[in-house]
C-alpha cells in the first residue's frame, strides 16, 4: 500500500512551553504529523519547503532505506538540501514493524521543532508477542528559546558560546516555562496559553497501554517515569526485547522504546508523568505530563508532589539499564561470531584554531558541500578528502581519565570505506572532556543499519580481554546507543546496505561541532540516483578550477 503525505514546512510562532519562539512546523504543527503505516508500505512524503530563506532536509530515523540510500535525508551525505520554495518527494519502504522517528538533518533545524514519529504495524494476521489495549506515541524533547541560528553561530564563534541547558522539557510538544521569572519581555510568555497546557494521557481504568516513547532531545539524556506505575519495556529501536520492568526509563536522544503500563491504580485521581535530565548538572525543571484516569478531568492536578527522579550524576543505574536489555527469545538475530575489521573511536572534545570541537581519533568531522553519495557515484572524488580517517588512536599515550595533554585536533571530511558484506566492529571509547573530572554521555546513531550491541564497559577498552566478554548469544539490535561517561560501548554490524551512511553523536550541537563519521559501502551497487537529490556543489555539472 502506498501512503501519501503532503507536508508544508514553515516557520511559525509557537509557545509549546508558554514562551513564544520561532519554531519550524509541518502543516502548522510541532511535533509534526505521525506517519502510521504497515510493514511493507511505501511512504511518499511530498514536502514543500516554505521556510522563506532556508534549506531543509528530513531524515527517517531507524528506516534503513534498503535500495533507496538517496532517500535517507541527510544533507551533505545522501542529498543536496531542499531549496526554499521547492517541493521534494521522499519515497521509501517501511520494511519492518516498530517505532521510528523523522527529523530535520540539516544544520541545527531539529532544535526548532522539525520532527515527528513513525509507527509501523505488523502485516495482517501477525501479532505482537505481547498484548495491550491501546497504543500511544510520546516524543520527549528538550526546548531552547534561542533559535537554531543563534545556537549554531555561538558554537562556531570565537569566543565559544555554548548552548547551555535547555529552558524546558517537552512531553509530546508541551512544557511549562516559568513566565513569572523576572526579565521576561511583555507578551512573550503567557502561562494561560492553551498551547502549553500539560500533555494529558487519558487512560481507562483496568486497560493496558503501549507507550511508544522516543527522545529527540538536542542535548539532554532523560529519565522518564509515571508516578505509581511500573513500566514493562518490550521494544527498543524497532526490536522486541526480553521484557523487563522499570520504575524509570533512561532514554537518550535518538532512541525509541515501547513500554506497557496498566491503569491499575486508584482511579479517582490523576498521576504525574515526569521527565528529568540526567548526566548533566542541569538547572532545567522536570517536564511534567498528566496520566489522566477517565473520567477525572484531564486538567485536574494530581494531589501529590511529582516524582523527583534519579540523581543526575549516578551512572550505575544507567549502565545497569543498558546492560539489562536483551533480545527477546524467538526474535534474536544472531550476530556473526567474528568481525573483519575493528574500528576504535576515541571521543574527545578538542580545540581547533580557537574553536571548541568534538573529534573521533583526533579528527573532527566537516560535511562537504557535494553530498558523498553523489560524489562517489558520479566520480567527483575531488570534492572531499580522500585520505580515510584512522581506525584507532594512540591508546598507549592517551589517558582517558584526564584532560588531554594536547587538546589540538584536525578537521577532515574523509570517509571510512567498508568492504561490502563484511562485518565491522565499532568500539566507542569515551574520555575526559577539556574540563577536569568531566566526561559526558553520547548517544551514537547509525544510519542505514541496525547494529548488535555486544557490550559496555567502564574505563579503557581492553582489546584482548574485553571481546571475550561480548554477548554473542542474545544481544539487542539498535540504531542508537549511548556511550557512558569514561566508558566504552562495542557494536557490530554487517556492511550490507549499499550507500553512504552517517554515524554520529545524536546530540545536535555535538554533531554540528564535528562528532561524527561517514561510512561508504558497496556504492558501486547503488542504482541510478534521482536528479531531485542534486543541485548543490559539483553535482550541478561543470566546475571551474
Ligand atoms: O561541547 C560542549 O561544550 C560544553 C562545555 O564543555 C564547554 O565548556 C559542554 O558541556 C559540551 O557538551
Amino acid at each position: 500500500k502506498v501512503r501519501h503525505y503532503k507536508w508544508e514546512v514553515k516557520y511559525e510562532f509557537k509557545s509549546p512551553d508558554c514562551y513564544r519562539k520561532l519554531a519550524i512546523t509541518i502543516n502548522g504543527r510541532t511535533p509534526g504529523p505521525s506517519i502510521i503505516a504497515q510493514q511493507g508500505d511505501t511512504i511518499v512524503v511530498e514536502l514543500k519547503n516554505s521556510l522563506l530563506t532556508e534549506n531543509v532536509a528530513i531524515h527517517w530515523h531507524g528506516i534503513r532505506q534498503i535500495g533507496t540510500p538517496w532517500m535517507d535525508g541527510t544533507e551533505g551525505v545522501t542529498q543536496c538540501p531542499i531549496l526554499p520554495g521547492d517541493t521534494f518527494f521522499y519515497k521509501f519502504v517501511v520494511d519492518r514493524p516498530g517505532t521510528y522517528l523523522y527529523h530535520a538533518h540539516y544544520g541545527m533545524q531539529r532544535e526548532a521543532g522539525l520532527y515527528g514519529s513513525i509507527r509501523v504495524s505488523l502485516p495482517d494476521g501477525e501479532t505482537e508477542p505481547f498484548s495491550y489495549d491501546y497504543d500511544r506515541s510520546i516524543i520527549l524533547n528538550d526546548w531552547y528559546h534561542l533559535s537554531a541560528y543563534e545556537q549554531a553561530v555561538g558554537l562556531s564563534s570565537i569566543p565559544f558560546v555554548w548552548v547551555g541547558e535547555p529552558q524546558s522539557i517537552l512531553i509530546q510538544g508541551r512544557g511549562r516555562f516559568n513566565c513569572s521569572r523576572p526579565g521576561i519581555g511583555a507578551g512573550l510568555c503567557n502561562a494561560t496559553n492553551p498551547e502549553c497546557a500539560p500533555y494529558a494521557l487519558t487512560v481507562v481504568p483496568g486497560k493496558t497501554y503501549r507507550l511508544r516513547l522516543a527522545s529527540l532531545t538536542a542535548l539532554s539524556a532523560l529519565s522518564f517515569e509515571i508516578e505509581g506505575h511500573n513500566m514493562t519495556v518490550v521494544e527498543a529501536d524497532g526490536h522486541y526485547v526480553e521484557p523487563f520492568v522499570v520504575q524509570n526509563l533512561f532514554i537518550y536522544s535518538g532512541e525509541t522504546y515501547s513500554v506497557l503500563i496498566k491503569a491499575d491504580q486508584n482511579p479517582t485521581r490523576n498521576y504525574w508523568a515526569s521527565t528529568k535530565i540526567v548526566s548533566r548538572n542541569s538547572t532545567t525543571p522536570n517536564g511534567l505530563a498528566i496520566l489522566n484516569y477517565y473520567p477525572n478531568h484531564p486538567r485536574r492536578s494530581p494531589p501529590t508532589i511529582p516524582p523527583i527522579g534519579p540523581h543526575w550524576n549516578d551512572i550505575a543505574p544507567r549502565l545497569a539499564q543498558s546492560v539489562a536489555i536483551k533480545a527477546r527469545p524467538g526474535f534474536i538475530h544472531p550476530p556473526p561470531q567474528t568481525s573483519d575489521r575493528v574500528i576504535v573511536m576515541l571521543n574527545t572534545q578538542n580545540r581547533i584554531n580557537g574553536n571548541v570541537r568534538w573529534s573521533i581519533n583526533n579528527v573532527s568531522f566537516n560535511l562537504p558541500h557535494t553530498p558523498y553519495l553523489i560524489a562517489y557515484k558520479h566520480n567527483l572524488l575531488h570534492t572531499f578528502e580522500q585520505r580515510p580517517p584512522p581506525d584507532n588512536y594512540d591508546s598507549a599515550n592517551h589517558d582517558i581519565f584526564s584532560v588531554a595533554k594536547n587538546v589540538n585536533a584536525t578537521t577532515s571530511n574523509g570517509a571510512y570505506r567498508l568492504k561490502f558484506n563484511t562485518t565491522v566492529d565499532i568500539i566507542l571509547q569515551n574520555a575526559n572532556t577539556m574540563n577536569p573530572n568531566n566526561s559526558e554521555t553520547h548517544p551514537w546513531h547509525l544510519h542505514g543499519h541496525d547494529f548488535w550491541v555486544l557490550g559496555y564497559g567502564t574505563g579503557k577498552f581492553d582489546k584482548v580481554n574485553d571481546p571475550k566478554k561480548y554477548n554473542l548469544v542474545d544481544p539487542i539490535m539498535k540504531n542508537t546507543v549511548p556511550v557512558h561517561p569514561y566508558g566504552w560501548t562495542a557494536l557490530r554490524f554487517r556492511a550490507d546496505n549499499p550507500g553512504v551512511w552517517a554515524f554520529h553523536c545524536h546530540i545536535e550541537s555535538h554533531f554540528y561541532m564535528g562528532m561524527g563519521v561517514v561510512f561508504e559501502e558497496g556504492v558501486e551497487r547503488v542504482g541510478k540516483l534521482p536528479t531531485s537529490i542534486m543541485g548543490c556543489g559539483d553535482t550541478r555539472g561543470h566546475h571551474s578550477p
